[in-house]
């Protein structure tokens, strides 16, 4: 027995009518209790997988499975899942109270559980006190949570939430972000979210899927995307990236604008062409040839906790900097940076191929560990008879 509650195995979706494929051949496995979230531009079909988990919506081949059982064909009312819209759908007329008792009121649940159950959904939204209160006459926030508190009172296994902060402004989204991954953990349901901003899903996701026309691109835990992107697109949709073309010279060895410089990251043939990201946190300001290269400042820009310095290389390259350090436009300066912030991608790689180019270069890795430490351990013995 597995321990996951979702899975999809090669499932695809074509809308007949239009003949479009939104999505393509889709594989995962969702353990119990975790928070998933898609990620993906407009588009890309996040919505589409989250209304064929509901059952909204027919998968076109393909099995979609919960918690061991086919449910291509059980009808919407019968999976144990809830959604939470981005519009909330909730009754305008109706209370706080009545809205959130909706889906036990359809399962026929007793008037005292029903009671119970709602004001224990309340209290985890913090809106107890709230029971009487018209929908029309709460805040967007309050709305939010009492979407959310209706889809936890029947206690589903799954939570599919599509887009739900998406209506807030910035700072109650930042607070609703917090209370839902608190929620959530408290929970331990299985939430599945969309969004399509990159830096909701990074603070909220054990895992997130990145969607790109129909296809997970790349799937992992925050860290892992946001440090190890395996194309150019993750790279420039997730966080912001400086991307330059270079060429393998060998193992940890790569040149660019000119030069070679260590790199951490390696299974690449020798003299290959790549792609290498930077990331502009990852840039030190030095003075002028004590860095890596030399860059002339062209842009600065005050964001608060950085300022955001573009400069370009003697190539013509442009280079974003975050520093904490005040550059001056037209100055000429040295950027530094360490051999694990340089990131090293294949052109077009796919998650299957970067899987087992990473597994394979590992394992090679840790032989000639291995052998390292034996010969050492050797070294020892001999030293000591
Ligand atoms: N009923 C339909 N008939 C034909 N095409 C559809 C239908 N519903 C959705 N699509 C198309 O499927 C694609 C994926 O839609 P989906 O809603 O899953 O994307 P999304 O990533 O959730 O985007 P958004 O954030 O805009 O909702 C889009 O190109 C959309 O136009």
């Amino acid at each position: 027995m597995t321990n996951n509650i979702i899975e999809f195995k090669h499932v695809s979706k074509v809308f007949e009518d239009t003949g479009t494929v939104v999505l393509k051949d889709i594989n995962f496995e969702l353990e119990e209790g975790k928070f998933y979230t898609l990620l993906g531009a407009s588009g890309s079909g996040k919505s589409t997988i989250l209304n064929l988990i509901a059952g909204f919506l027919d998968a076109t081949t393909g099995d979609i499975i919960l918690d061991g059982q086919r449910i291509n064909d059980v009808p919407t009312n019968k999976r144990d899942v809830h959604t939470v819209f981005q519009s909330y759908a909730l009754f305008p007329d109706k209370n706080v109270f009545d809205n959130v008792a909706f889906p036990l009121k359809i399962r026929k649940v007793s008037k005292e559980e029903t009671e119970e159950r709602v004001m224990e959904a309340l209290k985890m939204v913090r809106l107890t006190g709230f029971e009487n209160r018209r929908i029309q006459k709460l805040s967007g926030g309050q709305r939010q949570r009492v979407a959310i508190a209706r889809a936890i009172v029947n206690q589903p296994r799954v939570v599919l939430l599509d887009e739900p902060l998406s209506a807030l402004d910035l700072k109650l989204r930042t607070e609703m972000q917090y209370e839902l991954r608190a929620l959530q953990q408290r929970l331990g349901i299985t939430f599945i979210f969309v969004t399509h901003d990159q830096e909701e899903a990074l603070a909220m996701s054990d895992w997130i899927f990145v969607m790109n026309e129909g296809e997970i691109v790349q799937s992992g835990t925050p860290v892992d995307i946001y440090d190890e992107p395996i194309n150019h697109f993750v790279a420039t949709f997730i966080g912001e990236s400086n991307i330059v073309h270079g060429r393998m010279i060998d193992d940890y060895l790569v040149e660019f604008n000119g030069k070679k410089f260590e790199a951490v990251d390696g299974g690449m043939k020798k003299n290959e062409p790549v792609e290498v990201v930077i990331r502009p946190e990852d840039l030190q300001l030095t003075l002028p040839d004590e860095g890596k290269f030399n860059v002339r400042v062209t842009t600065q820009v005050f964001r608060g906790v950085h300022y955001e310095i573009l400069a370009d290389d003697e190539l013509n390259n442009e280079w974003m900097i975050h520093s904490t350090r005040k550059a001056i436009v037209g100055e000429t300066i040295g950027l530094d940076f360490e051999p694990e912030d340089i990131h090293i991608m294949r052109f077009n790689e796919t998650e299957e191929e970067f899987d087992a180019r990473i597994e394979e270069y590992v394992e090679e890795d840790e032989l000639e560990e291995g052998i390292a430490i034996g010969l050492e351990e050797e070294e020892e013995n001999e030293q000591n008879a």
